[in-house]
């Protein structure tokens, strides 16, 4: 366990909180793009839903998400308190208390899971609960402060929300779901690993065990290139299940082999540029996955039912 008898930020006393800075707790920025891949679990998934049902489905999952990155700000407050990216963030500059912080992710993540299981599907539901459960006790209270690897099991977390979207409209788990999942949990460390370069100073100020912190920044370079030649195939392979089309065919193993050249790039790198610009890749990267996923789908559809008409 990290031992961090930091003095903390002291920002005097709680100014008053408004809404953005609970907003802000819910990691919207970085949750908008964990909802788009749970809505394409809606979309892709086969049979039919209501669209007010989806509607329901896609706010629960973005509550849902918000909740956890509110429980994990509240539990992170201290690490955020000493690292330059996150001291500016609501509970380590005094805008929110800890308390009230952690009393809005509870009840919203309650509520997201409920709601989903009433309106929706029990199943979803118990899919969103776990993923929740998972983020803050597996990954932030558990792994993220003992072991280089807390992002790689860690990621499952965030890989989640296309079985869940999946599960909403067919109340279960099945292959495409899983290999969304598979999708998004070996970009994952490409991910994160390429921000941990360029923030390596941070988390050895905090005494986080990232991997650019525990193993340097060459092996981590390595294992990032290696996980982003395993992702080319993987990303390709929706295709050959049928949720994806010739466009994505294309589209996806040209995104692939660039992911793969920004890792090569980053390996050779004496500066913190191309880590800088691959992490900025890899959130592109997903987003056009899912988009030409879905994009491809619904055009597909609306061509089949206007060629039926
Ligand atoms: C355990 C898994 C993950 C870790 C450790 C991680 C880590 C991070 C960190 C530290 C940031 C910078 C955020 C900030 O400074 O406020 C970030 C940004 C971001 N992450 Fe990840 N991430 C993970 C999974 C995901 C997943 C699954 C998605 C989406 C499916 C995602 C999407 C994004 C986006 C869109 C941003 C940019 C946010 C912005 O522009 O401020 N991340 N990630
Ligand atoms: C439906 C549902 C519950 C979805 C959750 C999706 C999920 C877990 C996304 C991970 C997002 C993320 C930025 C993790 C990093 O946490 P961190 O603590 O390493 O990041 P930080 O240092 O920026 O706080």
């Amino acid at each position: 366990m990290t031992d961090l008898s930091i003095e903390r930020v002291s920002t005097g006393p709680v100014s008053g909180s408004t809404p953005g800075d609970y907003i802000e707790l819910l990691k919207p920025r970085v949750m908008s793009l964990v909802v788009f891949t749970g809505l394409a679990g809606i979309v892709l998934a086969p049979g039919h839903i209501h669209p007010v049902l989806a509607a329901v489905a896609v706010l629960c999952i973005a509550v849902g998400a918000g909740a956890s990155g509110a429980i994990n700000m509240w539990y992170d407050r201290d690490i955020d308190a000493v690292m330059t990216r996150t001291v500016r963030r609501p509970i380590p500059s005094g805008r929110v208390e800890p308390d009230n912080a952690l009393a809005f992710g509870v009840i919203l993540a309650a509520a997201s899971v409920v709601v989903m299981g009433l309106a929706v599907s029990w199943a979803a539901s118990a899919l969103l609960a776990m993923t929740i459960g998972f983020y803050v006790f597996v990954y932030t209270m558990w792994l993220k402060r003992r072991t280089p690897q807390n992002i790689v099991i860690g990621g499952a977390a965030g890989a989640f929300p296309p079985m869940i979207g999946w599960a909403a409209v067919t109340g279960g788990v099945e292959l495409p779901s899983i290999l969304l999942f598979l999708l998004i949990f070996l970009w994952t460390p490409p991910h994160f690993w390429a921000l941990a370069l360029f923030r390596n100073g941070d988390y050895t100020r905090a005494g986080v065990p990232m991997m650019p912190v525990v193993a340097g920044p060459d092996s981590t370079k390595r294992q990032m290139l290696a996980y982003t030649l395993v992702l080319l195939p993987v990303a390709v392979a929706p295709y050959f299940l049928g949720i994806g089309g010739l466009t994505y065919l294309i589209g996806s193993s040209l995104l692939g082999t660039y992911f793969v050249l920004c890792a090569v790039r980053v390996l050779r790198a004496t500066d913190d540029k191309p880590a800088k610009r691959m992490f900025g890749f890899s959130i592109l990267y997903l987003f056009l996955l899912f988009a030409l996923l879905m994009g491809e789908h619904l055009v597909s559809g609306i061509l089949t039912t206007g060629g039926g008409a």
